[in-house]
């Protein structure tokens, strides 16, 4: 049997308040380079999910984050040629600092149905279905709660 090991990822879509999400650029000389990616990257050995994704978006993007402020939006799984690339997903509303492009070529804010005409690596399209869901949601929720509020105006 070929057994190969989980290899897990991790990346975040930053949300700004229009709704569009934040993907970067893959730099040349790396694997998938100039495609269009979610900041993020690999889970060190003894690390847990949220403290890489924390570590990754502090050295790839110059921000700060909390770790509840990362909501789980969804994963994808791909069979790369030795390893089993996991790569988890998480919403992000809410972080300290500007984005600015440490490791990535470019970055770009997208929203999430542009998505598709872009070059994204290969496990990304169920993400970007399921991240377009997650929103959805959100959305339809925020509207509800909305809706639910006392009317504030006077009487
Ligand atoms: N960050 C990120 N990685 C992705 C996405 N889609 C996807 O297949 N990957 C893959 C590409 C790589 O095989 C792996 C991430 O590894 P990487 O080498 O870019 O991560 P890293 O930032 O830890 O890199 P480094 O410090 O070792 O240079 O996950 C995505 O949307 N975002």
């Amino acid at each position: 049997m070929n057994e190969r090991m989980i290899f897990p990822v991790v990346a975040a879509a930053l949300v700004d308040s229009a709704g569009r999400v934040l993907l970067q650029q893959r730099p040349a000389g790396k694997p998938l380079a100039g495609l269009w990616e979610f900041p993020g990257g690999k889970v060190e050995r003894g690390e847990s999910p949220e403290a890489a994704l924390i570590r990754e978006l502090a050295e790839e993007l110059e921000i700060s984050v909390a770790s509840d402020a990362l909501t789980p939006a969804g994963f994808a799984t791909e069979m790369l040629p030795d390893r089993h690339l996991l790569l988890m997903l998480y919403v992000v509303r809410e972080w300290q600092g500007e984005a600015r492009p440490h490791a990535a070529t470019a970055l770009r804010w997208e929203q999430p149905a542009d998505m598709a005409s872009l070059p994204m690596p290969p496990a990304d399209p169920p993400l970007v279905r399921q991240l377009a869901a997650c929103l959805a949601w959100d959305a339809a929720g925020i509207r509800r709660s909305a809706a639910a509020l006392p009317d504030a105006s006077p009487a």
